[in-house]
């Protein structure tokens, strides 16, 4: 057995960043309880396992604004105090688990507000990669970008079907952050990485399963948080200490290449959001994102169409 000192020291030594707070494992306090971080983040706590279900909960795509990450990085901090005992993060929509960073913070953005948002957005990172409770994606619709990012960060992913998932920065003519990339590089192998992440490419659920962006394939949300929770219980006989020491190891050196280098990444940020052929972009992209989203009721009625049209002919 390893004595607490030793655990202490070995934690201050690797994780001076305060991954680790206390190596101190109490029981949790279980409350059959559902708290709310302004709404955009609701927090439910199973009596019985001690997990928390995470939902994003800013309609209507979860994209994450400056509110949405910090409301989250809050609610890391709570399950993190509160010693959890595992953490499912899912989505309130029924067809988005999160649309990525709210294009609207990166497009002629306020300096002052971006600096918090991006900052933020470091904080959540940190916070989940390198969380001492396990956690699990229960990824119940869409996931680009940032939505695939948190996904990621979790160690395991429970997908449902006919959806997409993947990091598709460069098609919007933006550089994935090398901290996105490591993420990635823990995920799925190497080489698939490079070729994901340099064509932008966005799997479909069947294609994420054979790549191993995700571990499974569920029915609907309630199939996904039961197999997100079977994985969760594989941990309840391993020794929290043990187990959450090797997964921070496994992953510390992608931390403290943010973590050192923090005001750099902001500054790489500043810099390339300032550029004007990425402004270019993504005003390019909020306006395709308005026009897609106004058009939809016509694209809907001439599938609605096409379907009659299809049935008489059949008929005929
Ligand atoms: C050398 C090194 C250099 C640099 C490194 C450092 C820094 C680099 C700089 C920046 C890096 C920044 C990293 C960014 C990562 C990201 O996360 S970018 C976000 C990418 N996200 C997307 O591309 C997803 C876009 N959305 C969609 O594809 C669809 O909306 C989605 C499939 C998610 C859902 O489809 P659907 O259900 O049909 O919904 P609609 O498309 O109709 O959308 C509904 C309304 O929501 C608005 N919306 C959608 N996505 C976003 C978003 N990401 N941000 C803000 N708003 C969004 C959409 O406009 C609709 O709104 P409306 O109804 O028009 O009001």
């Amino acid at each position: 057995m390893l004595s607490s000192k030793f655990i202490h020291a070995f934690t201050r030594q690797i994780y001076h960043t305060n991954l680790i707070t206390s190596a101190t494992f109490n029981v949790i306090k279980k409350h059959n309880s559902t708290h709310t971080k302004n709404d955009l983040v609701l927090v439910d706590v199973n009596d019985k396992t001690g997990f928390s279900i995470v939902t994003l909960n800013r309609p209507p795509v979860n994209s994450l604004n400056l509110e949405l990450l910090s409301a989250f990085s809050s609610v890391l901090d709570d399950l993190h105090k509160n010693n959890s005992r595992g953490m499912i993060l899912t989505s309130s929509s029924s067809t988005v688990f999160s649309a990525g960073l709210d294009i609207n913070e990166l497009y002629k953005p306020d300096m002052d507000r971006v600096r918090k948002f991006w900052t933020s957005l470091q904080d959540c990172w940190i916070k989940l990669y390198g969380s001492s409770f396990p956690t699990a994606a229960a990824i119940n619709g869409h996931a680009p970008a940032g939505g695939c990012l948190f996904a990621m960060c979790c160690e395991y992913r429970v997908m449902l079907p006919k959806y997409t998932i993947g990091l598709n920065e460069t098609q919007l003519g933006i550089v994935a952050p090398t901290w996105f990339m490591a993420t990635m590089k823990n995920t799925i192998p190497l080489r698939q990485a490079e070729l994901a992440l340099t064509l932008g490419k966005m799997f479909k659920t069947d294609d994420a399963l054979k790549l191993g962006l995700i571990d499974e394939i569920a029915e609907n949300k309630e199939d996904a948080i039961h197999k997100c929770e079977i994985f969760l219980k594989k941990y309840q006989k391993i020794p929290q200490t043990a187990r959450a020491l090797t997964k921070q190891s496994y992953r510390k050196n992608d931390i403290m290449e943010l973590e050192n280098n923090r005001e750099a990444d902001l500054q790489l940020f500043f810099l390339a959001i300032s550029d004007p052929r990425v402004q270019s972009s993504l005003g390019k992209y909020v306006a395709f994102l308005k026009l897609k989203s106004r058009m939809k009721p016509i694209l809907e009625a001439v599938k609605f169409l096409k379907g009659i049209f299809k049935s008489k002919k059949k008929k005929n």
